[in-house]
This record gives C-alpha cells, sequence and structure tokens, in this order.
C-alpha cells in the first residue's frame, strides 16, 4: 500500500504576489528583526478555540446562530485601558443579551478587538495646509499625530501591537470568564447608563424579563453553566502579512497552520483579490474566516473566493461580511446571496452596514448616519428573507463611550455636535446608546 502525503502549505507563497496596503517601513531591517521576536512569543489565542469558533460559525451557515462582530475602527496603544476594554465588551454583551432574548437567537460574540491595529487607506498620504505626510496605518504602523516623527512607520511597533493585543485578550477573558459576565449581572452591566437613555430604560425592562425568567427556572432546579460566563473571540484584518505569518504556528494535535494573532481573521474589501497576497496567505491557515464585499463584487468573484478559500465546503470555515451601503444593498446582494447559495457552499452572511455609509460632514468630520446604518441592516434582512437564505449576523464599529462621531439616534447628535467627542482614530463608530439602539431594532428584524 502506497502512503501518500500531502505536502505542507507554502506559508510563504504570498511573498511573491501583489500585497497591497503594506507599509512602506523607514528601517526594512528592522523588520526582519521584530519579525524574528514575533515568530519566538507564545501563541495570543488557540487552535482548539479557533475550531470551537469555527464550529458555531458553522451553526450560523445553518441558520441556527447570529453573529456579532464588533468594536473600534482602529483600536489604539492608548485606547487599549482596563475602562474602555471593559465598556466595549460590557457594551457588546448588552447587545447580544438583547438579541439573544428579544431575538431568541443564540449569538456568536466575537469582539474588533485585541489585534485591530492596521489599516487600509485610500490615500497613502494625508496633507494639511502646506504639510504633506504619510498616512495613519494604524497604531501597527505609526502614529495618528500629524508629524513626521509620529506618522514614521516603525517596525517596532509591530511588537508592541502583539503585547497590546495580549494584554486586551487578557482582560477580556477576565471580563467573560471571571464572573462579570454572569447572566445574574444583565442589571450592573446597565447601572451606570440606565437613567441617562432611552436604550437604558429600555435595556431595564428587558434586563427584569430576564431576572424573572431566570428565578423561575432556578425554582425549577434549573442553572445551567452557560448562564455564568460567556465564550468571547477575538477578530481583525488580516493586513499587515508580515505579523500574520510570524504569528502562524503549526498546531500539535493536527499539524495543521493556524494564525495564532487571533480566532477569526478577515480580509479587506482593499485586499481581496482573487491571485493576490491576502487571499493566497490566508488559503493556507486553518482558523475562521471572513472576506468583506463591496457594492462592485459579482457572483463570479464570490465564487471564485468559495474555491480558493473553502474549497472542501467546511461549514463555518468562511463568511462574507457584505458591506454594500444602504442604498445598493438592495439591489446587489440578490444575486450574490442567489448564485452564491446555488453553489452549495456554506457560508455565513454577515452585514457590515458601516462602511458603504460613510460621508463627510461639512466640519470636515468623516461620519455615518444611524438612519442609513439601520436602513442597511434591514435590506439585508430583507434579501435575505425573499430567497429564504439565512441573515447570519452583523459587523459593527461601535464603542463601549459616549462619542459623538455618528449622527442620528435617540439623542439626535446633529452634524454640528460631532465636534464634541470626536476620538476614533479612523472610521465613525456608534457609541454605547446608538448600538444599543440597534440591537434591539435587530432583534425585531430578526424576531419580523
Ligand atoms: O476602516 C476602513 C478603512 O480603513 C477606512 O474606511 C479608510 O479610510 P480612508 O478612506 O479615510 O482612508
Ligand atoms: C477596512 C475596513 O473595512 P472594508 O475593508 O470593508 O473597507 C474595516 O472593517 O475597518
Ligand atoms: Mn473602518
Amino acid at each position: 500500500m502506497s502512503t501518500q502525503s500531502t505536502p505542507p502549505p507554502d506559508l510563504d507563497a504570498w511573498r511573491k504576489l501583489t500585497a497591497l496596503q503594506q507599509p512602506e517601513w523607514a528601517d526594512p531591517a528592522e523588520l526582519d528583526a521584530v519579525t524574528a521576536e514575533l515568530a519566538a512569543q507564545p501563541p495570543l489565542v488557540f487552535a482548539g478555540e479557533c475550531d470551537q469558533l469555527k464550529e458555531r460559525l458553522g451553526a450560523v451557515t445553518r441558520g441556527e446562530a447570529f453573529v456579532l462582530q464588533g468594536g473600534d475602527c482602529a483600536e489604539t496603544f492608548e485606547g487599549s485601558s482596563a475602562d474602555a476594554v471593559r465598556n466595549k465588551i460590557k457594551t457588546l454583551l448588552q447587545m447580544a443579551v438583547v438579541l439573544t432574548y428579544a431575538g431568541r437567537v443564540p449569538v456568536v460574540k466575537i469582539g474588533r478587538m485585541a489585534g485591530q491595529f492596521a489599516k487600509p487607506r485610500s490615500k497613502p498620504t494625508e496633507t494639511r495646509g502646506d504639510v504633506t505626510l504619510p498616512a495613519y496605518r494604524g497604531d501597527m504602523v505609526n502614529g495618528l499625530e500629524f508629524t513626521p516623527e509620529s506618522r514614521r512607520n516603525d517596525a517596532k511597533r509591530l511588537l508592541r501591537a502583539y503585547f497590546s493585543a495580549a494584554t486586551t485578550l487578557n482582560l477580556t477573558r477576565a471580563f467573560t470568564k471571571g464572573g462579570y459576565a454572569d447572566l445574574r449581572q444583565v442589571h450592573a452591566w446597565n447601572q451606570d447608563f440606565v437613567a441617562a437613555s432611552p436604550a437604558g430604560r429600555r435595556y431595564d425592562l428587558l434586563a427584569a424579563e430576564i431576572d424573572r425568567a431566570m428565578a423561575f427556572m432556578k425554582a425549577c432546579g434549573i442553572e445551567p453553566e452557560e448562564f455564568s460566563e460567556v465564550d468571547f473571540f477575538s477578530s481583525h484584518e488580516a493586513l499587515l502579512l508580515d505579523y500574520e505569518r510570524a504569528l502562524t504556528r503549526i498546531d500539535a494535535r493536527t499539524g495543521d497552520p493556524y494564525d495564532v494573532s487571533a480566532h477569526y481573521l478577515w480580509i479587506g474589501e482593499r485586499t481581496r483579490q482573487i491571485d493576490g497576497a491576502h487571499v493566497e496567505f490566508l488559503r493556507h491557515i486553518k482558523n475562521p474566516i471572513g472576506v468583506k464585499l463591496g457594492p462592485t463584487t459579482t457572483a463570479d468573484d464570490a465564487l471564485a473566493l468559495i474555491d480558493k478559500l473553502n474549497p472542501e465546503g467546511e461549514p463555518g470555515r468562511l463568511s462574507f461580511i457584505t458591506r454594500m451601503g444602504a442604498g445598493k444593498i438592495r439591489e446587489v446582494l440578490p444575486e450574490l446571496v442567489e448564485k452564491v447559495t446555488r453553489s452549495g457552499a456554506p457560508i455565513a452572511w454577515i452585514c457590515d452596514p458601516m462602511h458603504g455609509n460613510t460621508f463627510e460632514a461639512p466640519s470636515g468630520h468623516k461620519t455615518r448616519h444611524l438612519n442609513d446604518v439601520v436602513d442597511e441592516v434591514a435590506g439585508f434582512f430583507e434579501v435575505h428573507r425573499a430567497l429564504g437564505t439565512h441573515p447570519g449576523g452583523v459587523h459593527l464599529e461601535f464603542t463601549g463611550d459616549d462619542v459623538t462621531e455618528c449622527v442620528g439616534g435617540a439623542h439626535e447628535i446633529a452634524e454640528s455636535d460631532l465636534h464634541e467627542r470626536y476620538e476614533t482614530a479612523c472610521d465613525p463608530r456608534l457609541n454605547r446608546q446608538q448600538s444599543l439602539d440597534l440591537a434591539f431594532m435587530v432583534a425585531e428584524m430578526y424576531r419580523g
């Protein structure tokens, strides 16, 4: 009998292909030293956890669960404080409770957190007055401050990103496993918020119902473990391939490569070229992955991505995160979903209602209107309902803080209010009130 072994995947084949959106490092030799150091660091996540997430996403492809994925557009080192991380987790947990209880669906919770430090940009430079400097590409590359020193693309930042991701992950593990995420705390998460906001008050009523349901179950002798902690997964855009490659390890159990920088990685709209380096690299890792699909995506593009990224049709391996814009989703999405569904490929369809709806306010702030965000999600549900397919989740840019970056919502943030607390390092995020409002609306759409 002949023993045929498949050759190991070439994890460096991407180096021969075009990789868009990679920074030009000020000191390329430093990049080699830094990636060697990264390659010797412990994993941030474990292969078994990635498999667990893949299983949950498999349930999403079968219509049995819903993804809530979100966090900052661009995490910053400075913004990774315990308070900021806790506020984000708290907001995500509250949104998940709303979706689970009001939407009656198990929610897969994925943070855009603990590694979301690299940004693709529309332009390589930024000009203010008569000064032009390299564009900010995320804290993993350079600093937001508009000075030549800060905008220098510094490879040492890759190491700092790794350690910052480690501390954020440590906090998320503590918050989600150490009692804070216990469902019996549903009220406590809301205490600082309830008086200040309509969404907070609405949430409090729902929390009271949950309390009653749990008291009833307890009286019946049912107190499942699932009430006391939650599974929370990390994700970011796999943009800087030198970083992702350095954090890829061979899993001792299976001999397969996993990118241990996060549980879930996605390829951005700007780097999803079928013959490009990003698709080539991500096709070899075993993590669950996603691809952002913008309004110019054809059904053939989507099918080609499936062929490359999930040729064996493994459920949960591949999600498509569509970001069409509220004005286009009803026109563009149906053909994609229809043809992909006809191919038989298991796909988790996730709606990013943020990136197709950005505009510039007269003050120069990049913003989004909550109504457009809601409208794109509504269009996403309409399309899937009409085709009999499963609207599998949402992908959001939000923060747990009370910022003024997106307009609209119960507090009617106006374009003229944007300057008050505009703190994002890149794209405008929903604040806590807007996020919770949106969660209630999504829950209604899900049940509707
Ligand atoms: O987050 C997504 C992109 O990185 C971001 O929208 C790019 O923004 P820009 O168009 O200002 O470069
Ligand atoms: C860069 C992003 O989005 P997209 O690739 O969809 O433009 C992002 O998610 O921040
Ligand atoms: Mn963004």
